[in-house]
């Protein structure tokens, strides 16, 4: 049971300088800072009841704003929606977390959708850790109807209603057990994106391919989109490297138009790419519908959900045909909420679910969702596979564990989510010893 109000969130600005070394590079973000927005520090003063406050967001931190007591157990939804700054189900409207102007950044898009999504993976973090259990555990052992009880169906009933969510988790139910035993046994497949950013010499993609297949990795993404001749010698390069029967897929982050994606996959095609992620703005479902349908002749399905703003535009996604395999992002989405709304839309289109892990703690965070997914809501490995990047995961308290190209299932109580404060203290930005080295020597 969580038990104790929320008093006060501290938010930390904490980023880590991989331009240096073009970790994470991609068609669009040649040198690229990972930062993030870490969910926040939740401290709890002890009550005989929950009671959560609602943050009021002030000049710089979080402040309380007025205490409202609502049991995160007996009304989750409730507390979803008045961090969302929705109506209540009656229709009226509740005091919103942020200042009213903030509203119109949004609705559940931007920052404000970030930030919400921080605080409530923080308070998902908190409930596991107080239930004594890894979340996926938290959410495997749920009800169904708890589980629907924080879910926010607005938006979605066309295609999902509350009544199909609950017949898709009572399936579910079926042979849990086993593919939990199954989890902690094997794992969940893996791939990697960490041999490929497209920064990297051929030098060092070669020794990178080279010693994955020794490590057992099976899958490897790509990236693409910024110079076709690179992209055909680069990819040439990898197939070589890892063999006609490994699987490749590629990731052009947004770069092209709807007809150049066509274009230049085409070009692409021989290299037998599995998926083309991102192929064109994250905003055209429409766009990924023309060349999803254009790729069918060549095999190519195409990816797409780390910049995707809500459920909203994966329903469309899905309603569209618009994406063969559908990649949820733990930090992007609201939180735990939105994404089983997400996981149980994609298992109605029988899509699979391939999350996306590309950024510092999403590996952590995310392992928890696809895990609960084949556990309790796809029952299926066909296809599905999560995204795996090797970077910064010695700042965290309890960092992935990858056997076999797999995710082994976290033991630790809770959501993953906690960096350690000696990294945090390093990192954080603009006064941590890192920066404060990086700048002085740029002459900031
Ligand atoms: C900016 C980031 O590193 C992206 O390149 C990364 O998330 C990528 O799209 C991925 O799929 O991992
Ligand atoms: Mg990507």
């Amino acid at each position: 049971m969580v038990c104790g109000r929320i008093s006060r969130l501290s938010v930390r600005d904490v980023r880590f300088p991989t331009s240096l070394g073009s970790h994470g590079s991609d068609a669009m973000q040649l040198f690229q800072t990972i930062s993030l927005l870490l969910p926040p520090v939740l401290h709890l003063q002890q009550l005989e009841d929950v009671a959560y406050c609602i943050p009021k967001k002030t000049e710089d931190k979080c402040t309380l704003g007025p205490i409202s007591h609502i049991s995160l157990q007996t009304n989750p939804l409730l507390f979803y929606s008045r961090l969302m700054q929705k109506m209540d189900s009656r229709g009226t409207e509740l005091p919103s977390l942020w200042e009213k102007a903030l509203k119109l950044i949004g609705p559940e898009k931007g920052a404000v959708h970030l930030a919400t999504a921080a605080i409530l993976n923080a308070v998902w973090d908190l409930w596991a850790k107080q239930e004594g259990k890894p979340l996926w555990k938290l959410l495997v052992d749920m009800d169904p109807r708890m589980l629907l009880s924080c879910i926010d169906f607005r938006y979605i009933t066309d295609v999902l209603t509350e009544e199909e969510a609950y017949e898709i988790l009572q399936k579910g139910q079926v042979g849990k057990k086993e593919r939990e035993g199954q989890m902690l046994t094997h794992g969940y497949p893996a791939y990697t994106t960490s041999c490929a950013w497209l920064g990297y010499s051929d030098d060092t993609l070669k020794q990178l391919c080279t010693q994955a297949l020794k490590d057992g990795w099976t899958r490897f993404k790509v990236k693409v989109g910024a110079d076709l001749q690179d992209d055909i010698r680069r990819c040439r390069l990898i197939r070589n490297i890892i063999g006609p029967e490994k699987i490749l897929m590629m990731d052009a982050n947004q770069r092209w138009d709807v007809p150049e994606a066509v274009e230049w996959m085409s070009s692409l095609a021989e290299f037998k790419p599995l998926w083309i992620e991102e192929p064109t703005s994250p905003d055209d479902i429409l766009g990924h519908a023309t060349i999803s349908k254009a790729l069918v002749p060549l095999g190519i399905g195409v990816a797409t959900g780390e910049q995707c703003h809500n459920r909203v535009i994966f329903k469309q996604l899905l309603q569209a045909q618009a994406l063969q395999f559908l990649q949820i992002d733990s930090c992007r989405l609201g939180s735990v909420n939105e994404n089983l709304s997400v996981l149980l839309m994609a298992k109605k289109f029988e899509i699979p679910v391939c999350p996306h892990a590309g950024g510092v703690g999403l590996c952590e965070l995310v392992q928890h969702l696809i895990i609960f997914d084949f556990i309790s809501v796809s029952a299926s490995l066909e296809n599905r596979m999560c995204e795996y990047v090797d970077h910064l995961h010695e700042h965290f308290k309890y960092p992935v564990i990858i056997k076999n190209a797999s995710y082994m299932p976290p033991q630790d109580a809770g959501y993953s989510t906690e960096m350690k404060a000696g990294s945090v203290k390093k990192h954080q930005y603009p006064d941590g010893e890192v920066w404060k080295k990086l700048l002085a020597a740029q002459g900031n």
